[in-house]
C-alpha cells in the first residue's frame, strides 16, 4: 500500500476507508490477466457486471475497479491511481468524496458513474456549467465506449429533443441549472411524452461544497409571458440626492439599509409632501426603499458589473458573472433604474426550485470536491451525506504561510503589490485572488502602474478563462483573479505545454496569494489548492487589513493594536482574531442556508402535492374520472359528440391548466408572505411559525379549489365542427415557458426590515403619545 494511503485513514468524522484500501491489492493484482485482453474482451468483462443490482459486493468491486482502471489506461493513456480508485469506492457508496485539485476527479467521478450504469442506474454527473458539462463528457467518451456505457452531455444551446436524447443515455452530464430549468419544464408538460429528464437515480456531483452548500439557496426559475416592471427612475434620482450617514444609514455588515428622520423628511419633502407612513398609500416606502437598497448597499463591480446596456449579477461564492442571475423581485428593476439601463423583461414566476431541492430528488447522491470536510456537517444535516477523505496520490509539498496582517487597505495592497514584483522579477509565476471584480481590476491597474504586466481573470466565458488560468504556472506570469474563476481547469508549471517545467519549479512552483481572506476557510483553501497540485511544489499567502469588510463586520476588536512602519501587524492575538472573524462569517452563512432550507422545506411538502396529483391526471386520467363525476351530464354529452378520448384530453388539460394556475398563485402568495412575515418580528414572535401558520391554512383545499374551477371550465367546453374540443376557446392557455433564471440569493435579510425598523420607531412614537 503506498504510503500517501495509509497516512490519511483516520480523518476524524471522515469515511473509513479501511474497507475499500484492503482491496486495491486484489485490484492491482487482476491487472496482468486483464491487460491480456482484447478491447472487445474488456467491454464484455465490464458487461458482465450488469448481472446483479447494486450495491456492488467486493468480488465486483475489484472487478469494476480493475476493469475501468485498464479501460482508463487504454483509452486515456491515464492509469488510475490508487487514491483515485478509493474516490471511485467511496462515490459508489454514496459519499463525497474529497480530493485535492488536481487529483483527477473527473476520472474517479467518471468510473463511479459507469459502475452506477453499468448496474442499470441512470446516472447524471452535474458540473458547474456548460463549458464542464461537455468537456468532461467528451472527454471521459472513449473510456466509457470501452466499458459499454452511453454518455451524453446537455448544454444551454440544447433543444428539447436533444435533451430527451441526451437523457436517455446511461450517463448524462449537465450543468446544475440545464438540468433545474429541464426538471422544471416537465413538470408543466400537458402530455407524458413530452418530458425530457427520467425519473432521477443517481446524482454524482462535481465541485459537490459550491453546489451543495454554496449555491443550495438559489432558487432556479421558471418564468411565463413576459411583462415589463415600470423603471422607477424617480426614486433613483430621488435616492441620489440623499447622504449617506445624514438621511440614510448603513448597518455594520452592509446588508441594511435605513432612513433616518432626517432622510425621512426629505424624501417626503421631495416627492411633494407625501406621507411615507401614510397607512392609505403603503406604495410609496417601498420604492423608496427599494431604491435605496440598490443605490447604497449594491455597489457596481462588486456586486454586478454593466455590460453591453445590462445589469449583470456577480455570483458572489465564484466571483465571476452570473449570466442568468437576476435579484428578486423589484431590485433587480431598481438597479436598472440605477444605472439608467433599460429595464429587462421579467414574467409571471411559474414555478421555481432550489438546487438543495433538485439534488434532493435523487434517492442516491455522491460527488466530489477539494473541500467538503470544512462543510461535513452541513453536507449531513442537508443531504444526509457522509465525507470521504481521500489522500494526494503524491504528498502535497506547498508551503501554506500565515496570513499577513496590515492596519489599512492601502498598505495591505503596498505589501502585496510589493511581494508580487519581488516574486515576479524571479521569474516564479503568481496568481492572486481577489474578492471580487472591482478588486482585480484596480489591483490590475496598480500592477500595469508599477509596470508588471498582469492578465485579469473575471467575466469571460467559461471556455474562455479555462484557457487562461491553463496558463498560470507559465514562467514569468501574474494572473489576477477573483475566487473561482477557472475552477476546473488545471494550472500545470511552465504553462499547460509544461515548456518551462524545470524553470518554475526550480523558481518554487506557482505563489497563490490571497488579496484578503475569503467569508469561509474551505474558499481560502480552493484557492490555496491551485498551486502544488500532485506533488509540485509551490506556495501560497494571504494578505489582510483590519479594514477588510470581513474582519471589521466579524471581529470583536479592531482596534488597540500595534503596527510596524509599513502598517504590518504582528501580534499573534491580532492574527487570530482574523480566524475568529472567518469563523463567525462562517456561522452566520449556516444560519442563512438553515433558515431557507426551513423555509422551502414547507413549500415543498406542498409542491410534492400538487405534483403527485398532477401525475396522477397525466399517467392515469385522473382529471377524466373527476370531470366524469363532477359533471356527468357534460362529460356524456360531450363523450357522445367528440369520443372518449377527445374528453379525457380536454378533461386533462383543463385539469392541468387549473392545478398550474392554482400552484402559480400559491407560489406568488408565498412569496409575498415571506417577504412580508418580517414585519412579524413587530409582534416578536417566530417569522418561521408565523410563515408556517399562514402558509398551512392557504394551501388547504387548494386541490378541491383546482378541482372546482376545472369543473366550471368543463362545463363551459362545446365541440366544434371538426369533432374536437378547443379548450382555448374557454379560457385554457398554456403559459408560454419563455424565462429561465436563477433568483441571485437575497443580499440583504429582507427588503422590508428597513420598513420594519422605521415601524417600530413609529409605533415606540404612537406609544409614547397615547
Ligand atoms: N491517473 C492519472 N494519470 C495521469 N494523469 C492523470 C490521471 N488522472 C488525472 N490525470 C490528469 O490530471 C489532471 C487533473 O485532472 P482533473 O481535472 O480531473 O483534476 P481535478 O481533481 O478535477 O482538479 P480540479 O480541482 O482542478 O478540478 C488532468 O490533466 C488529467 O488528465
Amino acid at each position: 500500500m503506498a504510503d500517501s494511503v495509509r497516512r490519511l485513514l483516520g480523518k476524524p468524522g471522515a469515511v473509513d476507508l479501511r474497507p475499500y484500501t484492503k482491496l486495491l491489492e486484489s485490484i492491482e493484482a487482476r491487472e496482468p490477466d486483464l491487460r491480456e485482453l482484447s478491447d472487445a474482451e474488456l467491454t464484455e468483462k465490464a458487461t458482465d457486471l450488469g448481472n446483479a443490482d447494486l450495491p456492488y459486493d467486493r468480488h465486483d468491486l475489484v472487478e469494476l475497479c480493475a476493469v475501468g482502471r485498464e479501460a482508463a489506461r487504454r483509452t486515456l493513456d491515464e492509469r488510475p491511481y490508487d487514491v483515485q480508485l478509493l474516490g471511485v469506492m467511496a462515490l459508489l457508496d454514496g459519499h463525497i468524496a474529497e480530493m485535492a485539485t488536481g487529483e483527477g476527479k473527473t476520472l474517479s467521478g467518471a468510473l463511479a458513474a459507469a459502475g452506477f450504469a453499468l448496474r442499470g442506474q441512470r446516472a447524471h454527473v452535474l458540473s458547474v456549467n456548460d463549458y464542464l458539462a461537455r468537456r468532461d463528457a467528451e472527454w471521459m467518451a472513449p473510456l466509457y465506449d470501452m466499458l459499454g456505457v452511453a454518455v451524453s452531455w446537455i448544454g444551454e444551446e440544447s433543444t428539447r429533443e436533444e435533451r430527451r436524447a441526451a437523457y436517455s443515455a446511461d450517463v448524462t452530464y449537465a450543468s446544475v441549472s440545464e438540468l433545474g430549468f429541464d426538471v422544471l419544464r416537465d413538470r408543466m408538460v400537458t402530455d407524458l411524452d413530452e418530458r425530457v429528464v427520467p425519473a432521477p437515480d443517481i446524482a454524482i456531483i462535481d465541485e459537490a461544497d459550491s453546489v451543495l452548500v454554496d449555491e443550495a439557496r438559489v432558487p432556479l426559475v421558471l418564468a411565463g409571458a413576459a411583462e415589463t416592471a415600470g423603471a422607477d427612475a424617480e426614486m433613483a434620482e430621488l435616492v441620489r440626492r440623499l447622504t449617506p450617514g445624514v438621511d440614510y444609514e448603513i448597518d455594520p455588515e452592509g446588508r441594511n439599509v435605513q432612513l433616518t428622520d432626517a432622510g425621512i423628511d426629505k424624501c417626503e419633502q421631495e416627492l411633494g409632501g407625501v406621507d411615507l407612513y401614510d397607512e392609505d398609500d403603503t406604495s410609496v416606502l417601498p420604492r423608496v426603499n427599494l431604491a435605496l437598497h440598490a443605490h447604497a448597499l449594491l455597489q457596481r463591480d462588486v456586486h454586478y458589473v454593466v455590460r453591453d446596456g445590462e445589469v449583470r449579477l456577480i455570483n458572489e461564492s465564484r466571483g465571476r458573472i452570473a449570466l442568468l442571475q437576476r435579484w428578486p423581485d423589484g431590485l433587480q428593476a431598481a438597479v436598472e433604474a440605477k444605472e439608467k439601463v433599460d429595464v429587462s423583461d421579467t414574467g409571471e414566476v411559474l414555478d421555481s426550485l432550489t438546487v438543495q431541492s433538485l439534488v434532493l430528488r435523487y434517492p442516491t447522491r455522491c460527488g466530489m470536491t477539494g473541500t467538503a470536510m470544512a462543510v461535513a456537517e452541513q453536507l449531513r444535516e442537508f443531504y444526509e451525506l457522509e465525507v470521504a477523505v481521500i489522500p494526494p496520490n503524491k504528498p502535497c509539498i506547498r508551503e501554506d504561510e500565515g496570513t499577513r496582517l496590515y492596519a489599512t487597505r492601502e498598505e495591505k495592497e503596498d505589501a502585496l503589490a510589493e511581494e508580487i514584483a519581488e516574486v515576479h522579477a524571479t521569474g516564479r509565476p503568481v496568481l492572486v485572488g481577489t474578492q471580487d471584480v472591482a478588486e482585480s481590476e484596480l489591483l490590475a491597474k496598480r500592477l500595469t502602474g508599477d509596470g508588471l504586466e498582469c492578465v485579469v481573470l473575471n467575466a469571460k466565458n467559461d471556455a474562455d478563462e479555462a484557457a487562461v488560468i491553463a496558463e498560470a504556472g507559465t514562467y514569468g506570469a501574474i494572473t489576477v483573479s477573483t475566487q473561482m474563476a477557472g475552477r476546473g481547469t488545471d494550472i500545470r508549471l511552465g504553462g499547460s505545454d509544461m515548456a518551462d517545467r524545470d524553470r518554475v519549479v526550480e523558481q518554487g512552483g506557482l505563489y497563490v496569494m490571497g488579496y484578503g481572506r475569503y467569508p469561509s476557510s474551505r474558499l481560502d483553501d480552493q484557492l490555496r489548492g491551485r498551486a502544488g497540485r500532485q506533488g509540485d511544489p509551490g506556495a501560497s499567502v494571504y494578505f489582510v487589513s483590519v479594514e477588510d469588510d470581513l474582519v471589521a463586520n466579524n471581529a470583536p476588536e479592531t482596534r488597540g493594536y500595534e503596527a510596524q512602519g509599513d502598517g504590518a501587524i504582528t501580534d499573534d492575538s491580532w492574527l487570530r482574531m482574523v480566524d475568529h472573524a472567518q469563523r463567525v462569517s462562517e456561522g452566520k452563512l449556516l444560519e442563512v442556508h438553515r433558515n431557507t432550507w426551513r423555509y422551502n422545506k414547507l413549500i415543498d411538502v406542498q409542491r410534492s402535492v400538487v405534483l403527485e396529483h398532477r401525475e396522477a391526471v397525466l399517467a392515469d386520467d385522473l382529471g377524466d374520472r373527476q370531470l366524469r363525476v363532477d359533471c356527468p351530464a357534460h362529460h356524456a354529452e360531450l363523450v357522445e359528440e367528440a369520443g372518449a378520448e377527445e374528453t379525457a384530453r380536454a378533461a386533462r388539460l383543463i385539469t392541468l391548466y387549473h392545478l398550474d394556475r392554482g400552484w402559480t398563485d400559491h407560489n406568488a402568495y408565498l412569496a409575498e408572505l415571506r417577504e412580508g412575515i418580517h414585519l412579524r418580528f413587530l409582534g416578536r414572535r417566530d417569522p418561521l411559525d408565523e410563515f408556517n401558520a399562514d402558509a398551512v391554512p392557504a394551501f388547504k383545499g387548494f386541490l378541491d379549489e383546482a378541482r372546482a374551477r376545472a369543473a366550471e371550465t368543463f362545463a363551459e367546453t362545446e365541440v366544434d365542427e371538426n369533432g374536437t374540443i378547443d379548450v382555448a376557446e374557454v379560457g385554457v392557455k398554456r403559459p408560454t415557458m419563455t424565462w429561465t433564471y436563477m433568483v441571485h440569493d437575497h443580499p440583504f435579510s429582507s427588503a422590508l426590515e428597513t420598513v420594519v425598523g422605521r415601524f417600530r420607531g413609529k409605533l415606540a412614537g404612537a406609544g409614547e403619545t397615547a
